[in-house]
This record gives C-alpha cells, structure tokens and sequence, in this order.
C-alpha cells in the first residue's frame, strides 16, 4: 500500500507528464502546420492534432485521477484520461479502458480479482473573480469532497489531508486525502461517495465517474450494437447514465462513430444547458446535443392542442404516405427521344407497368424517381443497342436528363418540396379527405385543417415536414442517439429519431410516471417499436441518488393515481426533510430556505407565480425567473442549479456564450428577467421561480411547491406534473398547500 510520502510523489509525476503531454502536443501542431503534403492529409492531420491538444488543454483544473486499484500485481490509478509520461508509461489510465469497468464492478460477492480499492478526496479553485483576483479553493466540480484533516474514518490509511500544490496547470485541483475501502464490505456505498451524492448543487450537472455504482457501470459499457431503454424513477441517474455511455462508446467505437457520431436529445434549451459541461468534462467535445425543435427547425405559430393532439398520432404516418404515393401518377402518352437522326419512342403501356412495378417496390419517393430515370434510359439504350450501335456514359447522362425524359419524370413521378405537399394536404379539404379517408374521422379531418395555405409551421407540422422529408430521402444519420426523457415524445416524434437512428442504436431514458405531454407513452413496448428498436430491452433503476428518502417516500403516495406501472424508487439518502404548511407564505419559507447552502426554487404554476414572484419582491426577495411566452417555454435565466454568490443578471440571457455544441435560444425562447424596478438588488440570487411545466429534469437543494392543487388541476396529466415537481429537491422539500389541502 502505499504511504502519504508515495502518494505525493505520484502526484508530481503526473502532474508533469500531464504538462509534457500539453507541451507535446502543442509542439507536434506547430511542426504539423510545416509538414508539407497533400491539402487533405495536411488538413485532416492538423485538425486531428489541434483537436487533441485542445482536449488536453480542456478543463485542466480537474483532478488527474479519481481512484485506484490493485488488480493482478499492478496498480491502476483511475482518471478521466489516460496519462502518458514521456517514456509512454501509463500513469493514468482512463476511466473507459475495459479494466477500469474492475474498479467499478468489485463488490463483496465477487472481487473480480481486485486486492485493494482507493477513493481520492480533491478540492478545486474557483475561477477567477471579475477583478482578477482568485477566490480560495472550495470542495466542489468534478471531484470528490474534500477530506477535513483528522477526521477520516479508522478504516482508512490517511492520516492527514495532503496538499500538493501542481506544476504547469495555475488552477489545478488539490489532493486532499483518500479513503481505502474495507475489502469485507466491498461494495457498500463509502464515505466519500456518500458525501459526493450529498453535498449542496452548485452550477450545472457534474459527471459522475468517480462514483459510477456496478448497476449503472453495466448500463454504460453496453456495446454499440445494443440499444437499450432505461425506466428509471427521479433522481436514479439516467441522465447521468446517458451521458457517460455517449462518452465511453465514442472511447471504445471510436473509428466506427467518427462518421455519424452520437446525437443527444434533451427536453428543452434549460435542460441542455445544465447538462452541457459534462461530456466536455470527459474529454468528448464533439458530440451534438440538441432538443428536437433544435433538430426540426423553430415553430413560428402557436400549438393548437386539439389539432395537435392528431398530428401528433401514428395514423397521420399513413396519412402523409398516402399523399406522397399520390403524386405518382400513370403516365400519360408515349415517350419519344430525339436521338440524331432517329427517334427514340416508348409506348404509354410499357411506361405505365414500368411505374408499377416500381411502386411495388416501396422505394422512398425520392429513390423512386430516380430508378424511373434510370429504367426508362436503360431501356432507350437497348432500342440503340438493337440496332447494332453503341452508348457509352455521356449519352446516358444525355438522355437521362433531356427534356422528354424530364417532362415525363415531373409528369409521373414529381419532385416534392415538403412545405408545398403539407400545406396543399391541410388546406385543401379535397387533398385531405383524399390522403385520409379510412385513417381520420372527418371531424378530425376538420380539427387539423388550416384556414388558409400557410407556411407558417407550429411545433407538430415541423414533426409532420420531417415525416415528409422522411418518405423522400434518408435524413442524416447517427450512430448512437441518446434520448432523455423519452417517456413525453409522441409516436410521430419517436419517428423523427426512428429515422436517424436506422443504422445506429438508442439509449432511450425515461420514467413513465413523469410523463406530462397529451401523448406520453404508458408502456414501453409501443413507444420502443415507434423508436424503430422494439428489441431493446428494458432496465429498471430504482435507487434515487437526488431525492431524500423522507421526500421520495411523499412522492411515491401519487405512483397509484398515475395510470403507469413503474417499480417504486427507493432513496440512497436519508438526510433531507419535508415540510407540509397549509398556510402558504412564501416570503418566510424562502427566508427560512436562505439560512441553508445551495440553490433554492419555487415552483408553481405559472399563473400562480405571477403573484408569488410580485410578493417576494415586495418582500425584498426578488428571485430569477423563468416563464412562458406565447410562444413557448423559456429556460430559466438562471441556471436551474445557480447558486451561491451569483447576481440575477448573471444568469442565462440570449446574448451570453453557449455551451460548445448546444443549440443556441431559438427565437421567442429567450429568457425574460423582471423589470427590477427602481431597486433592483437582488436580494435573493440564488432563488429560481419556476413554472411547475419547466422543472423537468432539473434539481435544486431546496425547492417550494406552492399550491400543489392548482398544478394538479393545471392539465390532464396534473398529477404526473406535480410526482416531477415534489422530486426536484435534493435536500429539503416545503409544501406549501394552500387552503385545500390535497389527498
Ligand atoms: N453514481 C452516482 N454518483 C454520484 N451521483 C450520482 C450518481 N448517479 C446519479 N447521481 C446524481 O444524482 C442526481 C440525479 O441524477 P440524474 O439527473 O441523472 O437522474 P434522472 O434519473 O435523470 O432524474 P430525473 O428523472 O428526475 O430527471 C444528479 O445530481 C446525479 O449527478
């Protein structure tokens, strides 16, 4: 084992072969710009080099490794990267190399051949201040808790906190002690990883590979072939599962995803943002992360809930097919080709069987018009062949294009442009009567119909263009898609990710309970067939890592009244209170909620916060806010896990820098602060209003529900709405009930 004194020296070993590997790098692109050869190997090697020692100039403040293990005569340390020193040796080995999947996996039932295993304890600097000047270092970021001198427990070996101050990197995270696990209990949760799931939310979403738990391990490391679906209750990390399986398919595949790349899609702007840094913590700054109006374009008119209900129906699938299929038509006469002296000609009746036949073959729309170009020209270069003469490449090219040949194409087998075909089919009550007899009822013909030929598109006629453009052409895509919160897509929009992922697979994460939208799945079986995977398998988690016990244990009373069937969630933590007060007043229960670290929310619904944002400010508690326009949600302003010193105006604005790789705000979801009024200090900054609709997927230390009722009576799935709101906290819940308290 080894002693304090080992453990520093270790330290400064790789601490500089991690400058070495900057300074390598850093080298080998300045003599990469020299390197004389062919544009596209230059450009190609020189982007490869820049990329890497990008990667390796990413966040250098994070502690260069996590933990160790002994395992069949050697010593692993465990990082987020592997590090090299200059002869090559393996200091630091990453977190994805399959013998890391040891250090998670050992329990006391099999050790998987691993002797000893050590958590390290890190604190990280904070980043410099406005002015310059850098604050003392506190225990948080991406790294365990710090270890407070003399207080570890006897199991482990340390006996005070290190300290070793790095080379080369100025703001670097500082070793503050380890804790080696007692071999009997191998597998039960230690104290560092019990402090790591406790402590305060500060800023956005961490990664989680010091603490990976063999459950989730397993989930990770599912091969690329495999998709999965992950029905996990609040707080069970799936989210996080999510994200550290993109990270480790792109370690492990990584030449096979270097073409289609892995694609995340998260619920709204708020949610991405506050997931952003965690891939790019993991070294992976490459990956898109996208909501799916980012993915389909921005809705420019408002939802019609009626409307939307229906074309958000698989039938609407068959209806759009039908409209493609009806623009080929038979063809009417005969073709005749120009061809030097002599005319080439194609009796109507041949051309008739040859769409037929094509047709038959189901090819998209798109492929479909070519193979009818492709046939008509062949058989034209067998009329030329008969007769004893030759054609070659440029005369098909010739007469695959000529006018005839075109004439005949646009005739029978039309180009379609997909904002024509969708606003001809719900404009016109012919068209539509037409593509939808048999598949909508004729009052819900008239429900999706639009008054006038319109281009003005809401969110469900995006999700219809991209069925359209489906059924043309293969859309871009991916080898690996992550979805969260897949339990609130529609069967249409399961097909818009269906489509990109043909060839690739799905981490499809949700929890049916949460599901909110009119159309959110019940079961998984239907939902996964949409998706295009019905053979993933389904895995449960049900060990809540964010919402206490006493908390959960509250939430769970509503999993009967929520139509699923979902195992109940049970908690890792027991520390956190709950608080029923059938007199609401908010101002004393954010005043209460401020004497505790970390961020605080009040959730309501957005009528209601109205008024509860009008009092808190009376009371000198103006909060950040975040709330609905016409047209649509909006991010909160701060970021749902800002907290501690932050000004209101330092949270998320339309101007501010986005996270590398996630969509910018669209249109109309900018974030709206509220007039401070003539004293616009901000009393209460790390306080977040929040409409109980944009919670989803967010945590926050302290949250306040205010009249749980109205969320409930809010929408159809009010209920499911509020089981999202009650497991936003992390540590304390307050209820406020107002004047009738619900069941
Ligand atoms: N193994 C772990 N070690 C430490 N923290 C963890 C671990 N797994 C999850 N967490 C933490 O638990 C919290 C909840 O995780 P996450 O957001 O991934 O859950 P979720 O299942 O997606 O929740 P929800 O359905 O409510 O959105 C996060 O703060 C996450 O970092």
């Amino acid at each position: 084992m080894l002693s304090l004194a080992d453990e520093l020296d270790y330290l400064r070993r790789v601490r500089a072969a991690q400058n070495w590997m900057l300074d390598h790098a850093r080298m080998r692109v300045a003599t990469g710009e020299q390197i004389a050869g062919d544009r596209y190997t230059a450009e190609t090697l020189g982007r490869m080099l820049k990329s890497h020692a990008k990667e390796l100039a990413s966040s250098p403040e994070a502690p260069p490794y996590f933990g160790r293990m002994d395992h069949d005569g050697h010593q692993y340390y465990i990082g987020r990267r592997r590090i090299t020193d200059a002869t090559g040796t393996a200091l630091v080995i990453d977190w994805r190399a399959p013998v890391s999947s040891r250090f998670y996996r050992a329990g006391a039932r099999d050790r998987l051949g691993v002797t000893a295993r050590r958590r390290y304890g890190w604190i990280l600097p904070l980043p410099t201040t406005p002015t310059g000047s850098t604050p003392p270092a506190t225990p948080t970021g991406s790294a365990l808790p710090a270890m407070p001198s003399g207080s570890l427990p006897p199991a482990t070996l340390t006996g005070s906190a290190l300290s070793a101050t790095p080379t080369g990197f100025a703001l670097s995270a500082t070793l503050t002690g380890f804790e080696d696990e007692d071999l009997l209990s191998f597998g039960e949760p230690g104290r560092l990883l019990a402090e790591e799931i406790e402590r305060p939310r500060v800023g956005p979403m961490r990664d989680i590979v010091a603490t990976i738990q063999p459950d989730q391990d397993e989930l990770v490391r599912t091969s690329l072939n495999r998709s999965l679906c992950v029905q996990g209750g609040p707080g069970t990390g799936k989210t996080a599962v999510g994200l550290h399986r993109a990270a480790y398919l792109l370690y492990t595949y990584r030449e096979q995803l270097k073409r289609n790349g892995v694609l995340i899609i998260g619920p709204n702007p708020a949610f991405l943002n506050y997931i952003a840094a965690v891939l790019p913590a993991l070294g992976e700054l490459d990956v898109r992360q996208r909501t799916l109006t980012g993915l389909l374009g921005t809705p420019r008119a408002p939802d019609d809930p009626a409307a939307d209900l229906i074309k958000h129906d698989p039938r609407m699938a068959a209806v759009l097919a039908r409209a493609v299929r009806a623009t080929v038509r038979p063809p009417t006469g005969d073709l005749v080709v120009p061809d030097g002296s002599v005319r080439l000609r194609i009796p109507e009746s041949d051309l008739i069987r040859m769409v037929d036949k094509i047709r038959s073959e189901d090819p998209l729309h798109g492929l479909g018009r070519e193979r009818l170009r492709a046939r008509v020209t062949a058989l034209l270069a067998r009329r030329i062949e008969s007769r004893g003469e030759s054609t070659g490449y440029a005369w098909t090219q010739r007469i695959s294009r000529c006018a005839p040949v075109r004439a005949l194409l646009d005739q029978a087998w039309p180009k379609i442009c997909p904002a024509d075909l969708l606003a001809d089919l719900l404009s016109d009550t012919t068209t539509l009567a037409t593509a939808a007899a048999g598949i909508l009822t004729p009052a819900e013909q008239v429900t999706i119909r639009h008054r006038r030929r319109s281009r003005r598109w809401s969110a469900a006629d995006l999700v219809l263009l991209d069925e359209i453009a489906g059924l043309l052409d293969h859309p871009e895509p991916f080898g690996h898609i992550v979805v969260d919160e897949a339990q609130d897509l529609s069967p249409m929009e399961c097909r818009v990710i269906a489509r990109r992922s043909r060839h690739g697979s799905l981490t499809i994460l949700g929890d049916l309970a949460q599901g909110t939208t009119p159309w959110a799945a019940r079961d998984w079986p239907a939902h996964l067939s949409h998706l295009g995977h019905p053979e993933a398998p389904t895995i449960a988690l049900t060990r809540g890592f964010r919402v206490p016990a006493e908390v959960l244990n509250y939430a769970n009373r509503l999993l009967p009244s929520l139509g699923v069937r979902v195992p109940e969630t049970t908690s890792f933590r027991t520390d956190g209170s709950l608080t029923i007060d059938a007199h609401p007043d908010v101002p004393a229960a954010v005043r209460s909620a401020l004497t505790h670290e970390g961020s605080i929310a009040v959730i309501a619904t957005a009528p209601r916060l109205q008024t509860v944002i009008t009092e808190l400010t009376a009371a000198g508690l103006q909060p950040a806010i975040t709330e609905p326009t016409a047209t649509g949600p909006q991010p909160p302003n701060t970021k749902p896990t800002a907290t501690g010193p932050q000004p209101v105006s330092a949270g998320l604005t339309a101007a501010d820098p986005q996270p590398a790789n996630t969509e910018p705000n669209a249109a109309g979801l900018a974030p709206v602060t509220l007039d401070p009024g003539p004293d616009p200090s901000p009393v209460a900054p790390r306080v977040t209003a929040l409409p109980a609709h944009l919670a989803k997927g967010l945590e926050f230390d302290h949250v306040i529900v205010v009249n749980p009722q109205e969320i409930t009576e809010a929408e159809p799935r009010g209920l499911n709405r509020l089981y999202v709101v009650l497991t936003r906290a992390v540590s304390r819940l307050d209820v406020l009930t107002g004047v009738s308290p619900p069941e």
